[in-house]
């Protein structure tokens, strides 16, 4: 005898519901307040439990339940992940409508170890969600304090002066301004105080202002809301200030930034308020402020390249960092540790200063200070073999005061490539003097991109991070 199509969808109904029971690892129904209908065995063996748990309400029994959401929307939740314990199982919640379409509870189905065909899911589930933990982890690593003040060397009075406040300005939450030639140590100071404070375990994240293009400024101190313009992350990207968010933002080389950006930074820290391009959302932000910069501040005010109100703005605590020249009893503490770092990095054996070598690196001004000291050092390692340096071994490499007027004699002959570094670097010297340390200047009056004026101070150790 034919059968109706209202008999074929009941069977189709039945037999659906009672194949799906087969093949899956549980089986829960709820009624429309969201307490437990009816639960199979395998549910309960899975969860580990014996007792009847009808009437009771879901969450009491599987604390992760979805099923609430659910019987509220009326939605189903056709491929989700639940964990039960260290195992992840498939789930699918399905609502149970009435007649009419009313919600009348709910049905939830676990499926996995007969669900085949769904183990590569959960399998790349459980793949990305561990490269997703490593990468924050990562990320978390990257964004601390690289040192602490037991980096920071140096016994004479300047430095111990310095640490004094430093350590001072650590226990307080008011913005620092570091000050002091390049390579004095200004970014090493910035991350011991944010190691030494509150925000210690918050991220520390740095910007150096000189670096990065005028342009690409704003977006990267404020971030790029998603889909803010044609060519953007469709996902947005956040800024410095998002990313320091509860903790310390480093804004190294502060004098170098164009006056429009002054603006936008001074209404951040006065409203603590920022909004990402393109974005007409205001987010509140948490960051304190570590400055730094190797121009006279001060010197920029009055001639108006810096805002006289940022600058009070960031002069709360400032700390002068002294440069090489002025505290030569360090110099020896600093180049064995220099040396010990090397030798580590060479794999080489241990190095010793004798008595001149001393005297000579004492004699020496410095100009790239600690940077340029470390530069000196690995050259002299790479170059000479002796396991004792003397005065005689830095002659060649430390860069020679300028030569006596001319006599008669022809000056010494030196390798091409050594008379023309000396000389570049005696050009970017003057050109950073008359300008009064300002590279863009300086760049313009040597002829020369500000990208490759950096590439030179790098190459000769007189700035940039290493
Ligand atoms: N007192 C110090 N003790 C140990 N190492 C130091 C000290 N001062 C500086 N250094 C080392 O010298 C190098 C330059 O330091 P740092 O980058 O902190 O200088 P900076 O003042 O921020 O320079 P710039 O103005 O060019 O950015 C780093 O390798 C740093 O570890």
């Amino acid at each position: 005898m034919a059968i109706g199509p209202e008999d074929i969808r009941k069977r189709a109904v039945q037999s659906m519901f009672d194949h799906m029971a087969s093949i899956c690892e549980g089986l829960v129904a709820v009624d429309r307040d969201v307490r437990i209908a009816w639960m199979d065995d395998k549910y309960k063996a899975l969860l580990g439990i014996d007792y009847d748990v009808t009437g009771k309400v879901v969450e009491e029994v599987i604390p992760n339940s979805l099923m609430r959401q659910v019987v509220t929307t009326g939605k189903p939740i056709l491929l989700d992940i639940m964990e039960f314990g260290v195992r992840s199982f498939v789930v699918i919640r399905l609502p149970l409508l009435g007649e009419n379409g009313e919600i009348q509870g709910g049905i939830g189905l676990v499926l996995f170890d007969r669900a085949e065909y769904l183990k590569p899911l959960v399998f790349k589930f459980s793949k990305l969600q561990e490269e997703l933990n490593r990468t924050r982890r990562e990320l978390a690593g990257e964004r601390q304090a690289k040192y602490t003040f037991s980096q920071f060397l140096g016994t004479s009075e300047e430095v111990r002066q310095v640490k004094t406040l430093a350590r001072r300005a650590a226990q307080m939450d008011s913005t620092v301004l570091l000050m002091g030639e390049t390579g004095t140590g200004k970014e090493l100071l910035a991350h011991a105080i944010h190691a030494a404070s509150a925000r210690a375990l918050r991220p520390m994240v740095s910007i150096n202002v000189a670096a990065v293009p005028e342009a690409l400024l704003e977006a990267e101190f404020f971030g790029v809301a998603p889909g803010a313009y044609t060519g953007a992350d469709p996902r947005g990207r956040d800024g410095k200030f998002q990313l320091a968010n509860g903790g310390t933002l480093f804004l190294d080389e502060i004098g170098d930034m164009p006056l429009s950006m002054q603006t936008k930074l001074l209404r951040a820290l006065q409203e603590k308020e920022i909004e990402p391009l393109g974005s007409n959302k205001v987010l509140r932000i948490d960051v304190r402020i570590i400055a730094a910069t190797s121009r006279d501040l001060a010197a920029l005010v009055r001639a108006n390249l810096f805002r006289a109100d940022l600058y009070y703005r960031i002069n709360v605590l400032p700390i002068t960092l002294p440069p090489l020249r002025q505290r030569g009893e360090d110099i020896e503490i600093l180049a064995e540790s220099i040396l010990d770092l090397l030798r580590l990095r060479l794999g080489e054996g241990p190095r010793e200063l004798d008595r001149s070598a001393i005297e000579a690196l004492k004699a020496h001004d410095w100009p790239g200070n600690v940077r340029e000291l470390h530069n000196i050092l690995e050259r002299v390692c790479m170059l000479v073999e002796a396991p004792v340096l003397t005065a005689e071994h830095f002659a060649a490499i430390l860069p020679r005061p300028p030569a006596p007027p001319a006599n008669d004699s022809p000056p010494p002959v030196q390798a091409l490539a050594t008379v023309v570094g000396q000389a570049e670097r005696a050009a970017i010297s003057a050109a950073l003097l008359q300008a009064g340390g300002n590279r863009s200047a300086a760049a313009k009056l040597l002829a020369i991109s500000r990208a490759s004026l950096y590439e030179r101070m790098a190459a000769f150790g007189m700035m940039s991070k290493d």
